[in-house]
């Protein structure tokens, strides 16, 4: 059985603010630094092999802290980067002009092929993060990865693993620097493949963690 830890980034500049990031980056604030430090603690006696992140700023600073304590390199991994969200990455969630709105309800709604303009669909990036965790099952006998990744990116790679619609994310709360694990496996029992064994775990954190855009 291959066990995979999935591990939502630490709380940015811009998740305070509620600013919308997506593929764009603002840096981990003070709490953030923090909140990666208490998952190294959580993690350094699970025997993580490789910690695996997300290329964008955000995600790499959260796995170095992490990768740190488990005595691991990072490895980065583009394919674990947030959802493209187009013309409505950088603006304020509060903010957002009845036409931004209507973009954003449309991918989240389960709107077939739903994108915000100049964004990725919600069923592209779905595909991406599973060729992200698939490739873990080419790693050597024994490893234990950790992946360091996003709200909607997890969340969406979660719902699916569970046979939800991709859109079901939004009724996954991943707060900052939760943990996450799925396993593949093969059993007489569950499903074959991978399993969702804990979702959204936060019982490392010492104080409030924000959800995705404090929502
Ligand atoms: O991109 C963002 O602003 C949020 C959206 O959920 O994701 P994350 O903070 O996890 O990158």
């Amino acid at each position: 059985m291959l066990q995979v830890y999935l591990v939502r980034h630490g709380e940015t500049v811009w998740n305070a603010e509620r600013r919308i990031q997506g593929q764009s980056d603002s840096p981990l604030t003070e709490k953030g630094e923090q909140q990666a430090h208490q998952v190294g603690e959580r993690v350094k006696h699970l025997g993580i092999t490789h910690v695996i992140a997300s290329d964008l700023g955000r995600t790499q600073r959260t796995a170095e802290i992490i990768a740190d304590a488990c005595g691991c390199a990072v490895t980065l991994e583009p394919r674990l980067r947030e959802l493209n969200m187009g013309v409505l990455e950088k603006r304020p969630l509060d903010g957002l002009t009845e036409e931004e709105e209507r973009w954003r309800r449309t991918l989240v709604d389960g709107t077939e092929n739903g994108r915000i303009p100049q964004g990725e669909s919600m069923a592209e990036m779905a595909a991406r993060m599973h060729e992200a965790l698939n490739a873990c099952l080419a790693l050597p006998a024994g490893s234990r990865p950790l992946l360091v990744s996003h709200g909607m990116a997890l969340g969406v790679l979660i719902s699916t693993i569970l046979g939800l619609p991709a859109h079901a994310e939004r009724r996954l709360r991943l707060r900052n620097c939760s943990i996450s694990r799925v396993d593949h496996q093969h059993s007489a029992w569950l499903a074959e493949g991978w399993v969702v064994e804990t979702a959204g775990d936060i019982s490392h954190l010492d104080a409030p963690a924000l959800d995705e855009l404090q929502r």
